[in-house]
């Protein structure tokens, strides 16, 4: 049984010794992370390889670049992320210091999935380094050659007692969870996701959980087909339809599949050629298991493109299935392989009640160009995203928060939501000890009287926010109030005595 005793003792007097509060010591980290990408890329770009059988083009789209990418938005931004926050004050803290103070949790854990093995675990990290954290960095080992990577390489540029990296499955992350952690990012599946809030409970650990679900895809009559084909099926396809925000399954109507199932038979051959499996651009199925899963999925409604496979790549054929009924066994699980079936509903208002029949998923996909179809999804679904007209590519934005809702997870993350995720809002107010500021306090103390009680109501009553003045402000505006209607008086005087 793994011990990580050690490995927690060194993370938690590294963070005591107040290193990570350091803002040029976070800056170095992340600058060392960045620096691993760039003098490592074709080493992590052939784990993906081996692990996925990932296409370059895409490991370099939603890996490497993405990675280095989101390491320089936090470079840009950290000075002005660090800083405390000075908010709007009330008329009863006009003469306080009120401030809102950035704090790092402590050590956090960071649990990484196997589908994207090093963005969905790197991204975190480095906004928990931002943030001032000790992190304890535990890839998947199911994607075993990115984990190995992972093991031996990142050590080599980042503080080893800051950032451990641990490795194992789910017995060692068992053991890893009864250990205290000041903070837990997940991300995985819901079942797993449940296990790991539960040890979070023995501590009240916060926690974030990036999980999965079944992302569903609406398609209108009025969208141009052919582009909403393509962004559909690539977003379906990319790293063999195992994302977490892949559309799981289309809801249209039949008129609407049958264009839809010309057009995808055209795009497919265009992409991937007359036989599929020879072409570079399509990754595999993880492992046997999956594979064996996928299978069992295929056997829902009827086959109308696709369904050849080969068990020795584990290699399915992208497949779009028509006629499934909602009881199907595909309808019920998430796909997470490259299979697409399609439901068939009437109406925009069917899709809804379909969908809000369902858990919350991750994302929710629309293609329509019409704004009234698109604000009935707005306004009348749950959803943890929303992407309009096309797929994935609302992850790549890094002013949003990515996150679920309901079972498809909770917290959020990328960019300023990922620093603000391993970020306590300490709250402090310094209050003013001046004379003045304490006869604005004294209506508190006892004796209580009415003449007290009606000052403290006119205190506290709600007004607008103040612009932030401190005692100075006050005195210097009195001053210059004062000045101005002596002026006037003395001037006054003047004239009349003329
Ligand atoms: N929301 C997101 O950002 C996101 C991203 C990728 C994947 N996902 C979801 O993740 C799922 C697929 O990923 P996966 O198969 O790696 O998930 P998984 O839950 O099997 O594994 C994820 C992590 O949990 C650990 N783990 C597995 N079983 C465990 C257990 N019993 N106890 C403790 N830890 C355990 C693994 O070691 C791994 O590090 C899909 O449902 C997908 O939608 C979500």
């Amino acid at each position: 049984m793994a011990n990580f005793d050690d490995t927690l003792q060194r993370a938690r007097l590294a963070f005591s010794s107040g290193k990570t509060r350091n803002v040029s010591f976070r800056r170095k980290q992340l600058e060392n992370l960045l620096r691993c990408y760039e003098e490592h890329e074709n080493e992590i770009i052939s784990a993906l390889e081996a692990d996925l059988r990932r296409p370059k083009q895409e490991s370099l789209i939603v890996e490497t670049e993405f990675m280095k990418n989101d390491i320089r938005h936090i470079l840009f931004q950290l000075d002005e992320w660090v800083q405390s926050e000075k908010p709007p004050k009330s008329f009863v803290n006009m003469m306080d210091d009120v401030q809102i103070y950035n704090d790092p949790f402590g050590v956090v854990l960071v649990i990484g999935a196997w589908n994207y093995p090093l963005q969905l675990l790197l991204v975190p990290v480095a906004s928990a380094i931002a943030a001032g954290n000790c992190v304890v960095i535990k890839p998947s080992e199911i994607a075993a050659n990115c984990a190995k990577f992972i093991a031996d390489v990142i050590p080599k540029y980042l503080d080893n007692d800051c950032y451990p990296v641990v490795c194992g499955g789910p017995s060692e992350t068992a053991e890893l969870l009864n250990q205290r952690f000041d903070y837990i990012f997940y991300t995985g599946s819901t079942r797993v996701g449940k296990i790991i809030h539960a040890a979070a409970n023995k501590y009240l650990t916060p926690t974030t959980l990036e999980l999965g679900g079944k992302s569903p895809c609406y398609i209108d009559k009025s969208v141009d087909m052919r582009t909403a084909v393509k962004r559909i099926l690539w977003g379906k396809l990319i790293n063999c339809g195992q994302t977490c925000i892949a559309p799981d399954y289309i809801l249209c109507s039949k008129e609407v599949q049958e264009k839809f199932i010309v057009e995808a038979k055209d795009v497919l051959k265009e992409w991937y050629g007359e036989n599929i499996q020879s072409s570079p651009d399509l990754s595999r199925v993880i492992n046997a298991n999956n594979f064996q899963r996928l299978l069992g999925l295929m056997k829902s409604g009827r086959v109308a493109v696709g369904g050849n496979y080969d068990a020795s790549e584990r290699f399915i054929e992208p497949t779009i299935l028509v006629d499934v009924k909602e009881t199907d066994p595909i309808m019920e699980e998430e796909i997470f392989g490259p299979i697409l079936p399609i439901f068939n509903v009437e109406s925009a208002y069917d899709a809804i009640k379909f969908i809000n029949a369902r858990e919350s998923p991750l994302v929710l996909y629309i293609f329509t160009p019409t704004a009234e179809v698109q604000n009935l999804f707005i306004n009348g679904t749950q959803s943890g995203g929303l992407c309009v007209n096309d797929t994935i590519m609302h992850y790549a934005v890094d002013v949003l928060p990515f996150g679920g809702v309901g079972m498809s997870g909770m917290g959020r993350y990328h960019g300023k939501y990922g620093f603000e995720t391993f970020t306590h809002k300490k709250s402090c107010l310094g209050k003013d000890l001046s004379p003045l500021g304490e006869k604005l306090s004294s209506a508190r103390y006892p004796p209580y009287s009415d003449r007290k009680g009606s000052l403290l109501s006119f205190l506290l009553r709600k007004r607008r926010p103040l612009p932030n003045l401190h005692l100075s402000h006050v005195l210097a505006i009195g001053l210059g109030v004062g000045l101005t209607v002596l002026t006037n008086y003395y001037l006054q005087g003047k004239l009349l005595s003329k």
